[in-house]
């Protein structure tokens, strides 16, 4: 059973010019999206850069307007509460960003960061909340005595925890992850994305866990959405995704990432010869089974020939 169901999701953004400055066109950038997010589980959006991603996830927290379409949130329509400080939705639905050096105030003490989401949403006693900030400390695996450090002070993992630890500060049942471990050196990525397991199942909550890579989703997500220009392409669950993927987008963006790549060798080499005859056959176009159309475009191999052809955006 769904705790909150996002319902045909749009936000546009006007494009102005001329004289006039009037709105002669709009960036699609969310055009009508569906989501489902269940207790305790995972739900990864996926994509190439400007797909509409991280729109997606600040529309839903309320850092952006949205066009049309609703939130419902435990059988509310919250569409237009999403900022309203009373709400328990403003409460339960927290984000942690890609660039947690920039998301947390270089100006303010930890222990000032993590007062701020309890003293706006949890009634505490100055005990009760000095407590409360060493328990989020203890959670994420920091000492104590970082409570009277800087962000600058720690390292680039550390201070993910440290935007995880605000982000649990307010007992969420969702957590919106924007490329939360793109920025971090690979050896520290296992130990947050592992660190993120742990509190999913300790404390039931619930992800929308947004990436462009593909093997962080698999490892991370029950349910993945796949999105291109702003739309979902393919939905379905980790299985469904990885082990028989449908749209040929998908299967390309699997066959990106050789180790986690589900579709077999030869299925890999069927799409990229479909796609190469057609550019060799001097069609500017390539049209897929859903009838997308894709500008063809030349690549080149590791070894300087031309190797395929490339639907521009898509491959
Ligand atoms: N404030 C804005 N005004 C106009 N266009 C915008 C605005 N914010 C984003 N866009 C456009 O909306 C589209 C989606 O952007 P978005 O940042 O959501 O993509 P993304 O998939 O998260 O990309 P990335 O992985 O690079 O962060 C892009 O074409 C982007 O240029």
């Amino acid at each position: 059973m769904s705790f909150m169901q996002i319902n045909d999701l749009k936000v546009h953004y006007p494009i102005r010019g001329g004289f006039f400055n009037t709105v002669v066109d709009n960036v699609y950038a969310v055009d009508g999206i569906s989501m489902e997010f269940e207790r305790g589980k995972a739900y990864g959006l996926v994509g190439e850069s400007g797909c509409g991603k991280s729109t997606t996830g600040k529309s839903i927290i309320g850092l952006e307007k949205i066009s049309s379409g609703e939130i419902i949130y435990e059988g509310e329509n919250v569409t237009n509460k999403r900022r309203d400080r009373r709400s328990s939705y403003n409460r339960e639905i927290q984000m942690i960003f890609q660039d947690s050096h920039s998301s947390l105030n270089p100006r303010k003490r930890v222990k000032e960061i993590l007062q701020e989401p309890i003293r706006n949403f949890l009634s505490l006693t100055p005990a009760e909340e000095e407590k409360k900030i060493s328990e989020l400390l203890a959670i994420v695996g920091m000492p104590e005595d970082a409570k009277l450090k800087y962000p600058h002070e720690f390292s680039g993992g550390q201070k993910q925890r440290l935007g995880i630890a605000r982000a649990i500060a307010t007992n969420p049942k969702l957590i919106i992850a924007d490329e939360p471990v793109s920025a971090l050196d690979l050896s520290v990525q296992a130990q947050v994305l592992n660190f993120m397991k742990d509190i999913q199942n300790e404390y039931g909550l619930s992800y929308l866990f947004i990436s462009h890579d593909l093997g962080v989703v698999k490892h991370m997500c029950d349910h993945i959405s796949i999105m291109y220009r702003g739309r979902f392409v393919e939905s379905g669950s980790k299985e469904d995704i990885y082990k028989n993927p449908q749209h040929i987008y998908t299967k390309r963006l699997l066959s990106a990432i050789p180790d986690v790549n589900p579709i077999g060798r030869a299925e890999r080499k069927r799409t990229r010869i479909e796609v190469e005859k057609h550019y060799q056959a001097e069609h500017k176009h390539y049209f897929d089974e859903n009838g997308r159309v894709y500008d063809l475009v030349p690549v080149a191999g590791s070894n300087g020939h031309l190797v395929a052809a490339k639907a521009k955006g898509a491959f």
